[in-house]
């Protein structure tokens, strides 16, 4: 098999920690925003914020309660930072969705999920036909809340703390290219303050 780039570029960044796996390919960076960086990001976020939603929704209301941002790539911030994720992986930034805040409160919480698009469900056409399926996923934490609010891949028994800044990010798919079902997380209810992160979606074609 030939070496993934990503994978290649991902592996050789400094300070870089690599989730030791067979099934799923996660990455964790720590400090890869700066507290300031971090702040004036919960400053956007706070400002323009609406419920968050799902691809294919399951009769679960419960099932993404958070808040979302869409962060405009106008803002000479966002700017940055997008350009800084895809070059810090060697992702095409062209194949980046908006980057996106989200929020939770004490409660909230969104349930184990993948963020590829399954290709047999109902919406797949809607979401997946110009760029294609989601590649890879880069998050960011921009706080600790007090208490919960963890990652929890389930099928690597491995749950990930927020920290201000750590970047955390993963291939969805195997390396035949399918989507990989190992990819299951669940971000944890937050049982005391807030918590507020960054999502960055890269699809197999550009994003338009
Ligand atoms: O908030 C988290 O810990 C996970 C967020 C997430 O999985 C997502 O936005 O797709
Ligand atoms: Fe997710």
């Amino acid at each position: 098999m030939a070496t993934d780039p990503i994978i290649a570029r991902l592996s050789a960044q400094p300070l870089i920690q690599r989730v030791p796996s067979s099934k799923l390919t996660l990455f964790i960076r720590r400090d890869f925003l700066s507290p300031e960086e971090c702040a004036a990001l919960i400053e956007l976020i706070d400002a323009d914020r609406r419920p968050s939603t799902i691809a294919d929704p399951n009769g679960d209301t419960a099932f993404r309660t958070s808040e979302t941002c869409d962060l405009r790539d106008d803002d000479p911030l966002v700017a940055a930072i997008n350009r800084r994720l895809a070059d810090f992986a060697g992702l095409d930034p062209g194949h980046g969705e908006p980057l996106q805040g989200q929020r939770y409160a004490v409660g909230q919480e969104f349930k184990a999920h993948t963020d590829y698009f399954e290709p047999t469900g109902a919406d797949f056409a809607r979401y997946c036909s110009v760029a294609g399926n989601r590649t890879w996923t880069m998050m960011v934490y921009l706080n600790a809340p007090e208490a919960g609010g963890a990652t929890r891949f389930k099928a690597i028994d491995k749950t990930i703390q927020p920290e201000p800044g750590k970047l955390v990010c993963w291939n969805n798919r195997r390396p035949d290219e399918t989507p990989n079902p190992a990819t299951l997380h669940h971000g944890m209810k937050v049982r005391a303050g807030v918590k507020y992160v960054i999502t960055k979606w890269f699809r197999e074609r550009p994003w338009i």
